[in-house]
């Protein structure tokens, strides 16, 4: 009979999300970029991954859940990932449990990896930026991998490219690097989520229904046609990374704000100037951009900046409490819930935003007065799905807490 212990790793690990946009790749097998790009980490107690991983020598073969559904590992992304982390195992060792692995070993052993996001899969919210990210990450503590996390986020970003950003916590930038076989196109932190934390993230879910052209077949397209790209990466974003860098490091929310509205604007243009266009936002997506330059404007600083990436969803950056109270009695203005659909399940995450914005039920949103640097302004009831109030957060981390584990220690199968 075969031996029967089953050693497992459980990590948690944040989504992200650009103000300097990766769109474009100059090597579409190793993932590496044709531009730098920087992003802020996304707070993983509103959004994250959840991945246990395991080894036993009575597993037959590599298998994997997500969301607790058995999905296939034969993807060239995952078998990526998998070979590169299996190439830095190392010895393991339970001296109580008296079980030893030796390096050599993890060449034959299988592991079973179950993940959980704890938000919607697939619907433009950078699941797999997060998932890849905890897989490689919880891989490598398994195996005993003493590579640090910039060096793992170079496995990371073989499994989606946006993936390697969520190795760390606060703002990330993401160097496109020089090499051949890509081992310099890695993330680094560019300060750490306790820099700017007063920033509140509001993210607009437009459409949970996945997209139409995935991130990776329009930035292909994207490579191919367009010549606006061309200029984007060689002349701007190289500019545009110094100016962001500079304005975190100084919490300069004027510039920052500027820089990520023009980045997010820049990269749709260029999906544009993709034959044939790719349309990701839509209506409402235009609708968030057009509430909240008319807002910044009126004021004549800006309290507020946009981002959207390959879907409709907005994902709005706040200068602070207040601005992000004003801001959501403005989106909740335009975008009433469905008269069937609680405030409770409307606005998700950090719920004490609408409690500072003077909202305590669905009465006191339909009493919200028009923004006033609007004339008429018309509300969209329901063209929103949620709003998700969030604000920037700390990288992976590992629980110990054997409850978290979606693994059983005894079988190594979804609990
Ligand atoms: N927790 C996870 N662990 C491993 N892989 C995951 C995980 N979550 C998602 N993925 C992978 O990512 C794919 C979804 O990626 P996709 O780019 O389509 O959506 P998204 O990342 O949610 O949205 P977007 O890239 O537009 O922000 C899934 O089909 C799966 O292969
Ligand atoms: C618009 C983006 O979100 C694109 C992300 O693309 P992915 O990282 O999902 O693409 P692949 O590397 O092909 O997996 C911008 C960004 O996150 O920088």
């Amino acid at each position: 009979m075969a031996e029967s212990w089953v050693i497992m790793v459980t990590a948690q690990t944040p989504t992200n999300i650009a103000v300097i946009k990766y769109w474009g790749k100059r090597d579409e097998k190793l993932i590496l970029p044709v531009n730098d790009s920087i992003s802020v980490t996304l707070d993983p107690v509103h959004l994250c991954t959840t991945t246990t991983v395991a080894v036993s020598p009575s597993f037959a073969q590599d298998r994997m859940w997500l969301n607790g559904k058995e999905i296939s590992l034969s993807g060239g992304r995952y078998q990526n990932c998998l070979r590169e982390i299996r190439a830095r195992a190392c010895d393991v060792e339970d001296k109580e449990r008296g079980i030893k692995i030796s390096k050599k070993d993890w060449e034959k052993l299988h592991v079973h990896i179950a993940s959980y996001n704890n938000f919607p899969t697939a619907a433009g919210l950078a699941s797999s930026a997060a998932g890849f990210a905890c897989l490689v990450f919880a891989l490598a503590k398994l195996m005993n991998a003493k590579e640090d996390n910039s060096e793992l986020s170079a496995i990371a970003r073989q499994g989606s490219g946006s993936a390697c950003r969520s190795l760390f916590g606060g703002f990330v930038k993401w160097k496109m690097g020089k090499v051949e076989d890509g081992s310099d196109s890695l993330a680094v932190q560019v300060v750490d989520e306790k820099h700017w934390d007063d920033l509140v993230i509001i993210i607009a879910v437009v459409s949970s229904r996945q997209k139409e052209t995935s991130s990776t077949t329009g930035m292909r397209e994207t490579v191919e046609t367009s010549l606006l790209l061309q200029h984007r990466a060689k002349e701007i974003v190289p500019k545009r990374i110094i100016q962001m860098e500079e304005a975190i490091k100084n919490r300069d929310f004027a510039s920052f704000a500027h820089l990520t509205c023009a980045d997010s604007n820049q990269f749709h243009a260029v999906c544009l100037d993709t034959c044939p266009p790719i349309f990701y936002m839509n209506d409402t997506s235009h609708r968030i951009i057009s509430c909240v330059e008319k807002w910044n404007r009126s004021v004549g600083t800006p309290q507020v900046a946009y981002t959207f990436d390959a879907g409709p969803n907005a994902v709005l950056i706040a200068h602070n409490r207040k601005a992000a109270a004003q801001l959501l009695q403005k989106l909740l203005f335009y975008f009433p819930p469905n008269s069937d659909t609680e405030l409770n399940s409307y606005v998700l995450g950090d719920k004490s935003i609408l409690k500072d914005a003077g909202i305590e039920d669905l009465k006191d949103v339909e009493a919200l007065p028009p923004p006033p640097e609007i004339k008429d302004a018309p509300r969209y009831k329901g063209d929103v799905s949620y709003f998700i109030c969030t604000r920037p957060g700390r990288g992976p981390v590992l629980l110990s807490d054997e409850s978290q584990a979606l693994l059983s220690p005894e079988t190594g199968l979804p609990k």
